[in-house]
């Protein structure tokens, strides 16, 4: 069987510099996706011509920098991520080429084959966040498990967590013990969850 073997990490966009190339419905989506999960998400966004959505949208998040004019070499000067999001593939082809020998990390939202990264539906709950890719295979597919998942994991996990941390930071003993208790107080934490929904 043919398998997903992207590997996932959860980025810490505030001390990156993010660019995303394209200002329309797409731009709009990417920058979405980016600021809900990253409010304070570093991101810098050039187009030639800017939905009115995305200016809204920058304007509560002062950070967000909006340039309306058409990409430049030098925008990627400064970048560690880079989003394409325009109708142009010849460009989006061109970019991902000084991206790549810059070494930064690109994302094509309408070529998967020449991304680095997708991006993936989120679940978060207060602390936990759960990514899912079906590996560019139906993003419609990620949006339901998201919508699954997001029902199925109970609202107060946020309290776990909270619980969790305190219990770790002070069980005593050597490792292999710290990794028993913690392992044997969850063991039916979502049964009982599933119980009290
Ligand atoms: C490869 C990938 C690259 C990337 O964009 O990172 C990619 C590529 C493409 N998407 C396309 C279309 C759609 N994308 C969505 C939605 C989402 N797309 C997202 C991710 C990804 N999309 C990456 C793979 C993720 C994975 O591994 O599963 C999500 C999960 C995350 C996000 O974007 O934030 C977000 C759901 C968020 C949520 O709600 O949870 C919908 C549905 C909808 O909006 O309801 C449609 C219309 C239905 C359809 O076409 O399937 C097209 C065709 C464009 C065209 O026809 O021109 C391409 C290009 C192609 O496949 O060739
Ligand atoms: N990955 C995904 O989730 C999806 C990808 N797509 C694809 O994404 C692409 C974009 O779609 P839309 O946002 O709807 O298009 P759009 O036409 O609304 O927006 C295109 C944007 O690119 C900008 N642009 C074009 N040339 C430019 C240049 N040289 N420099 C700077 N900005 C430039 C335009 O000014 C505009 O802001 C399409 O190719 C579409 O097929 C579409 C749907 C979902």
């Amino acid at each position: 069987m043919e398998r997903n073997n992207l590997f996932p990490v959860f980025l810490k966009l505030e001390s990156l510099d993010t660019l995303i190339v394209g200002g329309g419905n797409v731009g709009l989506e990417k920058l979405s996706a980016i600021l809900k999960n990253s409010p304070l998400a570093k991101v810098t966004l050039v187009a030639r011509t800017i939905q009115d959505s995305i200016k809204e949208l920058a304007k509560a998040h002062p950070q967000v920098k909006l340039f309306e004019r058409n990409f430049k070499l030098w925008d990627l000067w400064d970048k560690d991520l880079v989003l394409l999001a325009t109708d142009n593939r010849i460009l989006h082809e061109a970019i991902q080429k000084l991206a790549r020998t810059r070494r930064i990390l690109v994302n094509v939202a309408d070529t998967p084959d020449l991304c680095d990264f997708y991006l993936g539906s989120v679940v978060t709950k207060g602390n936990l966040k759960i990514g899912v890719s079906t590996n560019g295979k139906s993003p419609t597919v990620a949006k339901r498990i998201r919508e699954y998942l997001d029902e199925a994991i109970p609202d107060d996990t946020n309290v776990l967590l909270d619980n969790m941390q305190k219990i770790r930071n002070q069980i005593k003993g050597d490792f292999n013990h710290k990794v028993k208790v913690l392992n044997d107080i969850t063991t039916t934490w979502l049964e009982d969850a599933a119980v009290v929904k």
